[in-house]
């Protein structure tokens, strides 16, 4: 897999900026999509459940085209920052594919993990090694997970990234996932970036604002098809 450069360009930006986020374009600006989705006023559930509808919209060939491309950025990403422990996410409901991804890092020999469902700790994670050969279970929600082996089981601390998955995000790095809380718990671990949590994402799932509680944990760096944010 080759590794594009990045180009700058924060030029024609097509919606209104007011965050000191700093942009990098992958694509040029005219090739940006639709202008941004405007969630002011709108309840966490209903822009969740208008998220969910727009990533899945997407058809199976616009879903691969785009991964390919974000993977290419979030692989430039993890070797700029010599990353060697990443967790990714195994994709579920129209996310952003990350199988391309992971071939890439078994391939570079990058020790890839997954998050599982805590068996007793409810509301947490636990990352899990991810092997070509790891037996996998179901969860509870129909996404695969490696068979937990307390031998394969990470700590937070031991990763160098965290790819986390995300249902809607907003410039600032808020971020709102399935409703579990589960990567804001694990978030909540994270000291000094160590590990970097970065998050990955189709372009149309970011809107004007994410609304936020105390408990959420902003993202440091989110990658989509066309851009790099670093908040
Ligand atoms: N790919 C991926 N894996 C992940 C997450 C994720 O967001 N994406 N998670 C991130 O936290 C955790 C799982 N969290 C999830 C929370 C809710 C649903 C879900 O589909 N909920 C249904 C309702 C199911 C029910 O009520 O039992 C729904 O909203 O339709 C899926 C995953 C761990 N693994
Ligand atoms: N750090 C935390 N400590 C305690 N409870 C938390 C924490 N983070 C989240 N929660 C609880 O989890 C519930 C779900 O949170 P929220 O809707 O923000 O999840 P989410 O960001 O959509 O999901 P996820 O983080 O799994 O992707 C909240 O109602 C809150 O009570």
């Amino acid at each position: 897999m080759s590794i594009m450069r990045f180009m700058t360009n924060t030029d024609n930006r097509p919606v209104t900026s007011t965050s000191s986020a700093r942009i990098s374009y992958f694509a040029t600006p005219s090739e940006l999509q639709e202008p941004l989705f405007d969630s002011s006023g709108m309840s966490r559930d209903n822009i969740r459940r208008h998220v969910r509808q727009e990533r899945n919209s997407l058809s199976t060939e616009e879903q691969s085209q785009l991964a390919l491309i974000a993977s290419r950025h979030m692989l430039a990403e993890i070797q700029a920052q010599s990353a060697q422990h990443v967790a990714v996410y195994l994709t579920h409901d129209g996310e952003l594919a990350t199988q391309k991804l992971i071939d890439a890092l078994w391939e570079l020999n990058i020790n890839v993990y997954l998050p599982l469902i805590h068996p007793f700790c409810k509301g947490h994670l636990l990352f899990v090694r991810y092997d070509r050969d790891s037996v996998m279970v179901k969860n509870q929600y129909g996404i695969s997970e490696p068979k937990l082996n307390v031998q394969h089981v990470i700590t937070v601390e031991q990763l160098d990234m965290i790819i986390t998955p995300m249902v809607a995000f907003d410039e600032h790095g808020n971020r709102m996932g399935m409703g579990g809380g589960y990567y804001d718990r694990t978030l909540t671990q994270v000291v000094n970036n160590k590990p970097l949590a970065v998050g990955f994402a189709h372009d149309c799932q970011e809107v004007s604002q994410v609304p936020t509680d105390f408990w959420d944990v902003p993202l440091p760096v989110i990658i989509t098809p066309t851009r790099r944010l670093a908040i």
